[in-house]
């Protein structure tokens, strides 16, 4: 068992990169001698509610799969089921599934009786290295990613990579883009044991999916730490490609391009721009786009068949941007990423109408 301790503000939590099994004693003291009331969708339930009710006696409660969940109805849903059941402060709620079903977990638990405890079993590579951690929660609203939430941190996190055995190869690899992120935004020497090992990770290789999601959390809890409610501009660099990405999601209709896929072309076109804007090389900027197509992921506009009109209006609305200034998460070169307010809106512009 892998296990490290987030110190966000005031919230403490351990994150335990474990199988779920190992971490019985943990769960069964957040359910204090109740069934937990677990969130989730069918299909995941199908494939590991069982396993999950031998290590915990569960009440689950059923969502949409994937970005559909991430709305005011399910939000509402959630929240109605809270109440029916009496839940109160002393108690936890579960999250099995994917980012979506953790965003939404997550913003119920935080705005119930004005916060419940929430433990995160992240059932997909994204959700382990990324989003069970932090405490980002979110719904989408108006066609917006994440237009509406809040911070609430986790109680706990358990990533058992065991779970991915059942995820699909799209899942899995959306998921690929958001570790490739963490090297891309601060560790270059993580992009290049990725470039070594990505493809035995993707193909199975249990220890170096472990090893992957480890070092993800690792990077994300000293920036989330330094930086918890995303104030001070360190803990932006983990938006290094939503800029693009969101857009994308949105014009694309929410759902039917996956968010990892999005952050995989936003990447790339972050990366493409800094170079043209010479903050960085186009070796660096080739050798990140390469390692993602290698991988499998999309890297350019075309094939996420959005109309690319659309991107840069949606762009305006990002929740990075303060007055009328775009600000982008740019690169200096593979691990060396930084926030620019300095990008004009008729350069972004011409980068959109021209870019692959
Ligand atoms: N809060 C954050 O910090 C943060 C970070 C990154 C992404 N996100 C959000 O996360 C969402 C994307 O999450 P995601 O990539 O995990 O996908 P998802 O949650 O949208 O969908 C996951 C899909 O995989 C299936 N699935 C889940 N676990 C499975 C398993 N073990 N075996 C088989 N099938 C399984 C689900 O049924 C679902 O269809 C987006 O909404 C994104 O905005 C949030
Ligand atoms: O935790 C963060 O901070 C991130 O930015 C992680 C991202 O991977 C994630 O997609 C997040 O949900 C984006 O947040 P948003 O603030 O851009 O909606
Ligand atoms: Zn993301």
């Amino acid at each position: 068992m892998k296990s490290l301790t987030v110190q966000a503000g005031d919230d403490r939590y351990d994150v335990l990169v474990a199988s779920l099994e190992d971490c019985r004693s943990r769960l069964r003291d957040h359910a204090r001698g109740r069934p937990l009331t677990l969130v989730t969708d069918e299909h995941v339930w199908s494939l590991h509610g069982e396993r999950v009710s031998a290590v915990i006696p569960c009440e689950p409660l059923f969502v949409p799969r994937g970005e559909d969940a991430k709305d005011f109805a399910h939000l509402q849903l959630l929240l109605t089921a809270f109440a029916e059941r009496n839940l109160d402060r002393s108690t936890a709620v579960a999250a099995l599934g994917g980012g979506a079903v953790g965003d939404l977990t997550g913003l119920a638990a935080g705005l119930f009786k004005r916060g419940l405890r929430v433990v995160h079993l992240p059932s997909t590579l994204l959700a382990q290295a990324d989003s069970a951690v932090g405490g980002k929660t979110a719904i989408d609203f108006l066609g917006q990613k994440n237009l509406v939430g809040m911070f609430h941190q986790p109680a706990l996190v358990i990533a058992d990579v065991s779970l991915l055995e059942t995820l699909d190869d799209r899942q899995l690899r959306a998921g690929y883009a958001e570790i490739v992120k963490y090297g891309g935004i601060g560790h270059e020497t993580l992009f290049e044991w990725l470039e070594d090992h990505g493809a035995a990770l993707l193909a199975g290789n249990r220890e170096y999916r472990e090893e992957a999601v480890w070092q993800s959390v690792a990077a994300k809890a000293r920036m989330v730490e330094a930086d918890v409610t995303d104030r001070s501009g360190v803990r932006a660099l983990l938006n290094f490609g939503h800029t693009f990405a969101h857009a994308i999601e949105s014009a694309a209709g929410l759902g039917q391009v996956l968010h990892g896929e999005a952050v995989s072309v936003g990447m790339v076109l972050a990366m493409t721009l800094s170079a043209e804007l010479e903050f960085c090389s186009h070796q660096d900027s080739a050798r990140l786009r390469r390692h993602l197509a290698d991988s499998g992921l999309p890297t350019t506009l075309a094939e996420t068949g959005v109309d690319r009109s659309q991107l840069l209006p949606l762009m305006r609305t990002d929740k990075k941007n303060e007055g009328a200034a775009l600000r982008l998460v740019l690169s200096r070169g593979i691990g060396d990423a930084f926030l620019s307010d300095g990008v004009e809106e008729a350069t972004l512009g011409d980068f959109l109408a021209r870019a692959d």
